[in-house]
């Protein structure tokens, strides 16, 4: 049986394959997948990627086990969350999916650690409940319980993403031989575990040093020659896909800042409610949604992706550029904030 060229039914055929044209782009827009897809955006997404590197046939998986795995996996995103959804999963996947097309990587990775880094992306914030974990432990919530405090919405993400692979038709890595299987988990786990931002820290040190110590072979792509830099440097580039916002077009990039504050200001209505102390950022009555962005990009998002962009130079040249420009934007856009004149 014939399965829809992107995975899943869509009514205009010329608008998808207009917009389905830039998913090897860093411009790529998410939000019009998912309003031509009917929300099924990650679907449409990893189905395309995942057919487009050719995993399907390495590795024999079956086209409708995959749809209906992923499609599965869609519906376990909530799409009334207004960040943690299905459009950002997919965001991150195509994301992850440029990132790992960089020429200074490759033919570093094998089709198994690309296969383990999209799937990763595309289950590393699935039953995602709009709270972050800091909210979860505070209220003693059933999952900081299970998880003991640790990594709370990473664990959960990833052991509900391995429980749907059991039900049935959705047996995405059937055709990978136990020691394949063995070694996709194990990547995959570390992949989604690195992004909770409680790792942020170390994971960027580490970046640094690999950055420092950089070994090129001869054709100019990365040396990666032990499993601890791989993992590293994995880890890394999903990592900066999910904090990927705002290195995009700046129209695309506030769009995610609606959304993100949206779901902040929710939790933050909700720590209200509770009695419990509203979070930083969180509170809709006293915030300031452009200086908070240009803290997150100087103190978290620049310090990483100038680091990435060492890494693969001269590969994310143009995402840096992005990034600083929107940076400039938002820093503009800080009521009363005189923009310095150059006299
Ligand atoms: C477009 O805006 C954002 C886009 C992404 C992030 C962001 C931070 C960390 N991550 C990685 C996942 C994570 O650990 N999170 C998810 C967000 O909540 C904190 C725990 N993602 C934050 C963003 O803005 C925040 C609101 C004002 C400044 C910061
Ligand atoms: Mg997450
Ligand atoms: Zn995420």
């Amino acid at each position: 049986d014939v399965v829809p060229r992107f995975g899943v039914s869509y009514e205009k055929e010329e608008d998808m394959e207009n917009e389905m044209a830039n998913v090897d782009r860093w411009g790529f827009d998410a939000f019009k997948i998912d309003h031509l897809t009917n929300h099924k955006p990650l679907t449409a997404v990893t189905f395309t990627i995942l057919q487009e590197r050719g995993l399907l046939k390495t590795f024999q998986i079956p086209q409708k086990t995959l749809i209906a795995y992923v499609m599965t996996l869609e519906g376990n995103y909530n799409k009334d969350v207004k960040y943690h959804n299905q459009i950002h999963a997919a965001d991150v996947v195509q994301s992850t999916n440029y990132l790992l097309s960089a020429p200074a990587l490759e033919n570093v990775f094998t089709d198994i650690e690309i296969l383990a880094a999209l799937f990763a992306a595309a289950i590393h914030d699935v039953r995602h409940p709009g709270l972050n974990n800091q909210f979860l432990i505070a209220s003693s919530s059933e999952l900081a319980i299970l998880y003991n405090d640790e990594s709370v919405l990473e664990n959960h993400s990833v052991a509900v993403a391995f429980k749907l692979l059991q039900l049935e038709n959705c047996s995405l890595f059937e055709t990978l031989t136990k020691k394949q299987l063995q070694q996709l988990r194990r990547l995959v786990i570390d992949m989604v575990l690195a992004t909770d931002m409680s790792k942020h820290m170390s994971l960027l040190a580490d970046l640094k040093t690999m950055v420092e110590s950089k070994k090129v072979a001869g054709s100019g792509v990365l040396l990666l020659d032990n499993y601890n830099d791989r993992m590293m440097v994995l880890k890394n580039l999903v990592h900066c896909a999910d904090l990927g916002n705002p290195t995009k077009p700046l129209d695309i990039y506030r769009k995610w800042t609606e959304r993100v504050m949206e779901e902040f200001f929710l939790q933050g209505d909700l720590e209200r409610q509770k009695g419990m102390e509203v979070s930083p950022m969180m509170d809709r009555y006293n915030a300031s949604v452009e200086k908070s962005q240009v803290g997150f990009i100087d103190f978290i998002v620049h310090p990483l992706w100038e680091t990435w962009a060492d890494l693969v130079y001269p590969d994310a040249q143009e995402l840096l550029d992005n990034l600083e420009e929107n940076r400039d934007w938002y820093s503009s856009q800080i009521r009363n904030s005189p923009t310095p004149t150059s006299e």
